[in-house]
């Protein structure tokens, strides 16, 4: 990383300072056709990759989605299978860090399907350098409105995993609902996150009503910058087994530690890039150290 921080320093070759790295966040309509899930993929790392980005976040269920936890636990793989291996190469071919949500084989997968809901992080060279397990599960009823039980088919990861160091800082790991517990973001930030990552697929309606509140009140409160890529869309299914497709909110972000939304991607298939500054990390923190402040013997 200091190598990194130095190089950055020395600047572009003709002098011009070269400024913070650029990261993409990515929005994206998987379906339960994996191929194409993982084309459509390539394309959005090809091009934040071109345009400079040092890492990249594909959000969550990029291998698939769909509206079945049986059909989901049929076409999960281990971290050892032909799509982590894929997102794998894509890493290496572009030369870029990859965030990415995918369905993982749980321990007992082979007698009852279950699947955990994993967030991988890669790096430039299609290294697995951290996983992180779904710790926090949708289980949510709002009649005739959303209902999902994501417990019926997903195991409940079992530990925060601590942070990484990558060229863009350190990197904490969270997935989609984690969003909505702050005892989570904080114990990340507590072990030295500096960029917090919720790959995601928010229900259209509790998108519009609490995805950037949520996301900007995580990125306050921990002092943190906050990316969140998204599905997006009507999953549709291709292959017509899922009963109603659904819908996601979109709206991938990345927000900064002072709570501003720096970065936000538009309709459908699409990235949108933002500097992350690790610098602007250390001032907010120094000018207004709320963390310092938490008044532990209260709560
Ligand atoms: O199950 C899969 O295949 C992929 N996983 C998801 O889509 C998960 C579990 S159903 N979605 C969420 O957590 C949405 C959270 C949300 O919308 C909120 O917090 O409001």
């Amino acid at each position: 990383m200091d190598r990194e921080r130095a190089s950055q320093a020395k600047g572009t070759p003709d002098g011009t300072p070269e400024g913070p790295p650029l990261v993409a966040v990515c929005q994206l309509t998987s379906t339960d056709d994996v191929d194409t899930n993982l084309r459509e993929c390539e394309d959005l790392v090809c091009r934040a990759s071109v345009r400079g980005a040092r890492a990249v976040f594909l959000p969550e269920a990029s291998d698939f989605l769909c509206g079945s936890g049986s059909q989901a636990s049929g076409l999960t793989q281990g971290l050892d299978g032909p799509i982590v291996q894929a997102f794998r190469d894509m890493a290496r071919r572009h030369g870029v860090w990859l965030s990415v949500g995918v369905h993982e084989r749980g321990p007992t997968w082979s007698e009852d399907g279950r699947v955990y809901n994993s967030h991988l992080l890669l790096d430039e060279h299609g290294e697995v350098r951290a996983v992180y397990r779904k710790t926090h599960l949708f289980d949510v009823d709002l009649p005739g409105v959303v209902r999902l039980k994501e417990s019926d088919y997903t195991l409940p990861g079992p530990c925060i995993a601590p942070p990484t160091a990558t060229p863009i800082g350190m990197v904490g790991l969270g997935i989609c609902y984690d969003v909505r517990f702050p005892e989570f973001s904080q114990r990340l930030r507590q072990s030295g996150a500096e960029v917090l990552t919720y790959p995601s697929a928010f229900t259209l309606t509790t998108g519009m009503a609490h995805w950037e509140p949520l996301l900007r009140a995580r990125a306050i409160e921990t002092q943190c910058y906050v990316v969140a890529a998204a599905q997006a869309g009507r999953h549709s299914t291709p292959r017509g087994s899922a009963p109603a497709p659904r819908v996601s909110f979109g709206h991938g972000v990345v927000v900064d530690p002072w709570g501003c939304v720096v970065a936000q991607c538009g309709h459908g298939n699409s990235l949108a890039l933002a500097e992350v500054d690790t610098g602007l990390v250390r001032n907010v923190r120094s000018s207004m150290p709320v963390h310092e402040h938490r008044r532990h013997d209260l709560y």
